[in-house]
């Protein structure tokens, strides 16, 4: 099939999260004729019900902890009583007014990218696109047909849905999933979460900053089993200071109401009781039903589209970006791959998406900064590597802000020692991040970052502190 030139080349994007919407504007950027289809809400559940409400209530979560942490430096609340006394006043979190606040933010996050789309010249279609047949897409709302639009390129961004499981049905007022918690008008007395990967670690995280009482049940070992140990384990050691229950190596069987309260039965036989249920099981790609198999896109088992660093299909003018392909479910991946696929249908400069030096931030307290090779690699021969850990408690900044849990972690090679990978937890690891990603694009010594300069005092010293300490004598 011929190559159309940018500009007559017809591009249709289905779904407005960030992997479409970053498709949707590289297409007019380059000149395509771009038509995006999206069901919901431009900025897809990224904006509306995942990353941008979760991100805020946990920023109101990290504003409740520093106040109830200030006593510790110094800083003391008081009220007087009718008697002239001095009383502690007690920290009041009116959930109704935060959430409103969320759910208004994330509006008009929504409605700034709706606008930025169609000032660069896209055609937003509110309605669900179904592949109808090879370059042909009908554009859906309740169930009719209103439009029906031609592709030279196709773009399926359609993302993802909780997993509900039979035996723990989410009802949206006291068993519900992440999506459901933003109607909830006060902080729930007792939330229970079943999951601890890193959607149910986050959410325990917040709602025991808001001053829940918190129960985190976890199928595995430890609470976020796909990452770092030494994470896991310091934030399953600030949980349990903290008050939270966690239970490990236990599957919630099932989760049913009773009356104003929930019960999750573990595969034990023991039964907690809640006010409240997050199920934060994973989620399912929203691929069903879209008619994928009329053009032969191939999907796995579990319903991802099968795609390769440039986001292609299996079939050529077929692309897909973030959560419903087999590529890791991050806001930043999705963006990433539907700018390629974009770049890469219409012959622009493409550089293929390198997953392992994704950088990526688990957003509890403290956070959870990753990118590049783990330690896992190394320990298990994946790679060969030196791997350096520093404690913050040491770190002076640290001490004057008043935390002591966290550490930075190098990774380098052997020979030349060069950075590549790391881990930092601490709190806002996600801004301190940035140094290693760029020291590792751009293959930095342990030596050469090591003659950066911080900041006194800065957490960041920590970082050059444990380069510096991987300097290995020259022979
Ligand atoms: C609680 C939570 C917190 C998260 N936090 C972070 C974070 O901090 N950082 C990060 O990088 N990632 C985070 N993620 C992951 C992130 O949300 C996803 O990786 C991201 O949303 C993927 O974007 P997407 O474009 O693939 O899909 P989505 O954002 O899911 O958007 C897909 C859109 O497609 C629409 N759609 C579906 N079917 C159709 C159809 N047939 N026709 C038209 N439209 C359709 C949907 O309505 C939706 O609007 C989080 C996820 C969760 C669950
Ligand atoms: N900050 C971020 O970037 C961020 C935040 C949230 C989600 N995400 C993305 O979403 C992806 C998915 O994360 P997730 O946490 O939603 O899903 P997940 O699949 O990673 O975790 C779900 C967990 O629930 C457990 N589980 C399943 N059934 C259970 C049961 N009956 N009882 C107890 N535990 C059970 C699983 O063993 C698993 O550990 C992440 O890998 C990440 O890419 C990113």
């Amino acid at each position: 099939m011929a190559v159309k030139s940018a500009e007559r080349h017809r591009i249709v994007v289905v779904g407005g999260g960030p992997g479409g919407y970053d498709a949707a504007l590289a297409g007019a950027q380059l000149g395509a004729e771009v038509t995006i289809i999206e069901a919901t809400g431009m900025g897809g559940s990224a904006v509306l019900t995942d990353v941008v409400p979760s991100k805020s209530l946990i920023a109101s979560a990290e504003a409740a902890a520093l106040l109830r942490d200030a006593d510790e430096l110094g800083l003391q609340f008081h009220v007087r009583d009718d008697l002239d006394n001095p009383r502690h006043p007690q920290l009041n979190v009116n959930l109704a007014k935060l959430n409103q606040r969320i759910l208004n933010l994330a509006q008009n996050q929504s409605d700034d990218m709706r606008r930025n789309l169609k000032d660069n010249g896209v055609r937003v279609v509110d309605a669900r696109g179904q592949i109808m047949g090879p370059g042909t897409v009908g554009c859906f709302v309740d169930g009719k047909e209103i439009d029906r639009v031609e592709y030279d390129t196709l773009i399926v961004s359609v993302g993802a849905s909780p997993r509900e499981l039979d035996s723990a049905k989410p009802d949206g007022e006291r068993i519900l999933t992440w999506k459901q918690l933003y109607n909830l008008e006060s902080v729930p007395e007792h939330l229970i979460v079943v999951g601890s990967g890193v959607t149910g670690a986050e959410f325990a995280s917040a709602y025991k900053g808001l001053g829940a009482e918190v129960t985190l049940i976890s199928s595995r070992d430890r609470v976020l089993p796909g990452e770092d140990s030494d994470a896991a384990d310091v934030i399953e050691e600030v949980f349990t200071r903290n008050g939270m229950n966690v239970l490990s190596r236990n599957r919630a069987e099932s989760v049913v109401r009773d009356g104003d309260e929930v019960v999750a039965t573990l595969s034990d036989g023991t039964q907690v009781r809640g006010s409240h249920c997050l199920m934060a099981v994973g989620a399912i790609p929203n691929t069903a039903g879209l008619g994928l198999e009329k053009v032969g896109v191939e999907v796995t088992d579990s319903g991802h589209i099968v795609v390769n660093r440039v986001a292609r299909t299996s079939v050529p003018n077929i692309y897909a970006a973030g959560d419903c392909t087999s590529f890791f479910p991050l806001a930043s991946v999705a963006s990433a791959q539907g700018r390629t696929a974009v770049f890469h249908a219409l012959g622009d400069g493409v550089r293929p998406i390198n997953l392992r030096n994704v950088a990526s931030n688990i957003f509890t307290y403290p956070e959870i900064a990753t990118v590049g090779w783990q330690q896992n690699d190394i320990d298990e021969g994946e790679r060969e590597g030196r791997v350096y850990k520093l404690d913050l408690a040491q770190n002076p900044r640290a001490k004057m802000q008043g935390f002591r849990d966290g550490f930075v972690k190098l990774i380098a090679g052997n020979n030349l020692g060069t950075i590549v990978g790391g881990v930092i937890v601490a709190p806002r690891a996600s801004e301190l991040l940035l140094a290693l990603s760029i020291a590792i694009e751009q293959r930095v010594t342990v030596d050469e970052f090591a003659t950066s300069w911080a900041a006194y005092p800065s957490l960041s010293g920590s970082i050059v502190d444990a380069a510096k300490a991987m300097h290995l004598r020259s022979e």
